[in-house]
């Protein structure tokens, strides 16, 4: 389903992990490639395409995953990008059930300033998030192994981020199951 007012949210009733990132890095295309559900994101090549909050109940109905509006895609209108921040910032906040955010981050771009501005906000919200290379595939291993260490680098003084950062590529399948396996370990039952 897609929401697109805070007043249709699904009822917080199971863990949820939201998938957050600039528009076009990748959200849509890493949460079919951890689902296999090709198609269930909608994974466009235009970006800015995903503006609601979409909801997929996953699991056997223990985990719900949410791909959240991609910010800062400079194409869209400016009252459009501040009611995606608006929307996005308020249901960060007010989610209890919310386990994690994965923040992703194009691996040909590393982290820009409008990623450094969305963990202010997960810091200051107190929303545990986990930063996620993605696109690995379109630069050399030991490029992906460099962006790895400095990413970590500069996020190790945030207090809400997970020291660890993950490399995927979806186009691979780089780190997919990896990134599974994380999921499923923060389910309460799975410990
Ligand atoms: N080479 C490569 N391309 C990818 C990968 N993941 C996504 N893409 C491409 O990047 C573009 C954007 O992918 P989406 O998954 O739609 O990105 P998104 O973050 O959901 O985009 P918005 O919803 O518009 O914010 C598409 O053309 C994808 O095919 C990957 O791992 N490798
Ligand atoms: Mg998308």
């Amino acid at each position: 389903m897609g929401a697109v007012a805070l007043d249709h949210l699904p009822e917080p009733d199971r863990l949820e992990v939201a998938f957050a990132g600039r528009s076009n890095v990748g959200k849509s295309s890493l949460i079919n490639a951890l689902t296999n559900q090709k198609g269930l994101a909608r994974a466009s090549g235009e970006p800015g395409r995903t503006r609601e909050l979409n909801f997929f109940n996953v699991e056997g109905g223990d985990l719900r995953i949410v791909d959240l509006p991609g910010y800062g895609y400079a194409k869209a209108p400016k009252p459009v990008v501040e009611k995606w921040t608006r929307l996005t910032k308020a249901f960060l906040r007010g989610r209890v059930n919310l386990k994690r955010v994965y923040l992703l981050i194009d691996s040909r771009h590393g982290l820009k300033d409008v990623d450094l501005k969305i963990m202010d906000v997960f810091d200051e919200a107190a929303v545990s998030y986990q930063v996620v290379l993605t696109k690995t595939d379109k630069i050399k291993p030991p490029a992906v192994k460099r962006l790895i260490g400095e990413t970590g680098e500069k996020i190790a003084r945030r207090p809400a981020a997970f020291p660890r950062v993950i490399a995927t590529s979806s186009a691979k399948q780089d780190g997919v199951d990896q990134l599974r396996a994380e999921i499923v370990a923060l389910l309460p039952d799975m410990g």
